[in-house]
């Protein structure tokens, strides 16, 4: 199953940079755009990558804009979507442990491309812990109609 993955014109170059790595990995990936260096509105492609993980599409998705923030703000606004910001291996590591987070946002101009990369390897290779942490997961659902 591909894992799908997007960007706005801001995390193109590490976008195409985890791309890399991850097919290097041996993974299948489609790579939902953006293309190109012109300017777009990330929420567009935040919704492709939400859609294919909340539909079961696929287990996982990745995004990258600036921040990583707005791609992350907009897969939450989807049912069953778990969209976390990684900075570091310890965070991709808890994010996927602990929350069970289906979605990878990194923002390509707060971290560098080898700790991106080592980063989703690390959230890709965690399962998650189940136990204590799945009715505080239950939970994080459950709020989506508060
Ligand atoms: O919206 C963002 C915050 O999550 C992203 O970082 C965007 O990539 C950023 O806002 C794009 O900014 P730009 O000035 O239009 O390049």
């Amino acid at each position: 199953m591909a894992i799908p993955l997007a960007c706005d014109h801001a995390g193109l170059p590490l976008k195409l940079a985890l791309k890399a790595a991850l097919e290097a990995d041996g993974h299948d990936v489609a790579d939902l755009g953006t293309h190109g260096p012109g300017s777009v509105d990330y929420p567009d492609f935040a919704a492709q990558v939400a859609r294919a993980v909340a539909s079961g599409a696929a287990p996982f998705g990745i995004l990258v804009c600036g921040s990583g923030i707005g791609m992350a703000m907009t897969a939450n606004r989807h049912a069953g979507v778990r969209a976390a910001v990684l900075h570091d291996t310890t965070e991709a590591r808890l994010t996927r442990a602990h929350n069970d987070a289906n979605i990878a946002c990194f923002g390509a101009r707060t971290i560098g491309v080898e700790t991106a990369i080592d980063a989703l390897r690390m959230f890709l290779a965690t399962p998650f812990e189940g136990g204590r942490h799945a009715p505080r997961v239950a939970k994080i659902e459950a709020a989506r109609g508060a």
